[in-house]
């Protein structure tokens, strides 16, 4: 399980900060596909940085912490700061390009080898290394043979398997894939996005993807996150995002998506994000919704509960609501 506990991070740009991720608060639970969806440049990708731990300058976290809990335990865990040390055995990230992140002159059986080392501390022959990868590769239904081959060899959805296989082969309890899917055509997203439920089928861990793309989240998730500029807006059951969506925000973005049999005209959303670098005091949908009150552009919205597992963070819904957390 993973636990966000008020979370924000941002770009330190000596002159000024780049707000990327404000106050994000929520749990991964254990086997669970949770999904984090939103348009680009609102802090998806630095979010899930963050959720591991991977904190290059000019990234740094300014509040909150994120907690990794070991298997089920619920007292025995690692905060921010610490969770480089349980890399690969306990969590481990798929990293957006697949290309860049692989040794380029390494082939796949030496990056399994790198991996092996970085999370098992228990001494392995190559033999031995090389009989579990090779049954592990048949396992996900990859070809060992890719294990002779460099990544420029190998097409860009077959990279993308090798590394979800190198990510998962020491069953971590947490995967965090970044846009696994994007630039892929889609018939491969189709075998990419198999390929990820039945390996957290079968480990029946916490996996968290991240993808601009609404349909992936409607295909593979069971809850997800909504987020904008930086905040987390809504999250809920994912059947209830698409189904019954609260934000006016998630209504627009579930509004403007195609669906069978309907011909009618889809509307965009007017206007663009706020800068993050200096975002509004007050909600920071307001300028492009056309539910907005004035006191919505002065107060910081609170998220209310607005259905089973359900949260969204609007300041009409949370007057409707009385206004609990
Ligand atoms: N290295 C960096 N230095 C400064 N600002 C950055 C850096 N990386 C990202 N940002 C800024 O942080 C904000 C969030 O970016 P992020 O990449 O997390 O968004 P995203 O939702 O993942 O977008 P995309 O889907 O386009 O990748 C954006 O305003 C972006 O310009």
């Amino acid at each position: 399980m993973l636990e966000l506990n008020h979370v924000s991070a941002r770009y330190n740009m000596l002159t000024s900060f780049v707000n990327a991720v404000d106050d994000v608060n929520f749990k991964v639970e254990n086997d669970e596909i949770f999904g984090i969806a939103g348009e680009s440049g609102c802090g998806k990708s630095t979010l899930l940085k963050v959720m591991y731990d991977l904190l290059n300058y000019p990234l740094e976290i300014s509040g909150g912490f994120v907690r990794l809990y070991k298997g089920n335990s619920e007292t025995d865990y690692v905060e921010s700061g610490k969770l480089k040390d349980c890399w690969w055995k306990e969590i481990s990230y798929v990293p957006q390009g697949a290309m860049h992140v692989m040794n380029p002159v390494a082939n796949i059986e030496n990056q399994f080898f790198d991996t092996v080392s970085r999370g098992y501390h228990v001494k392995m022959t190559k033999k031995q290394i090389r009989e579990k990868v090779a049954a592990y590769l048949e396992d996900l239904e990859l070809s060992p043979d890719v294990l002779k081959a460099y990544p420029h060899q190998l097409s860009g959805g077959m990279r993308q398997r090798v590394l979800i296989a190198l990510a998962t082969f020491l069953n971590p309890g947490v995967i965090l894939a970044d846009e696994p899917t994007t630039a892929l055509d889609v018939v491969v997203q189709k075998d990419i996005l198999t390929m990820l439920m039945s390996v957290q089928k079968r480990m029946m861990n916490s996996m968290v993807i991240v993808s601009h793309d609404m349909g992936v989240h409607y295909q593979v998730t069971k809850r997800m996150g909504i987020m904008y500029a930086g905040q987390m807006i809504e999250i809920g059951p994912t059947d209830e995002i698409f189904g019954n969506p609260k934000h006016p925000y998630t209504k627009m973005l579930i509004g403007a998506l195609p669906k069978v049999g309907d011909n009618s005209q889809k509307e965009g959303i007017p206007g663009t994000p706020p800068s993050l670098k200096n975002p509004p005091d007050g909600c920071r949908f307001a300028d492009r919704c056309k539910y907005a009150a004035n006191e919505c552009r002065n107060i910081r919205p609170r998220t209310v509960q607005v259905g089973e597992k359900h949260f969204a963070a609007c300041l009409l819904l949370e007057q409707a609501s009385g206004g609990s957390e």
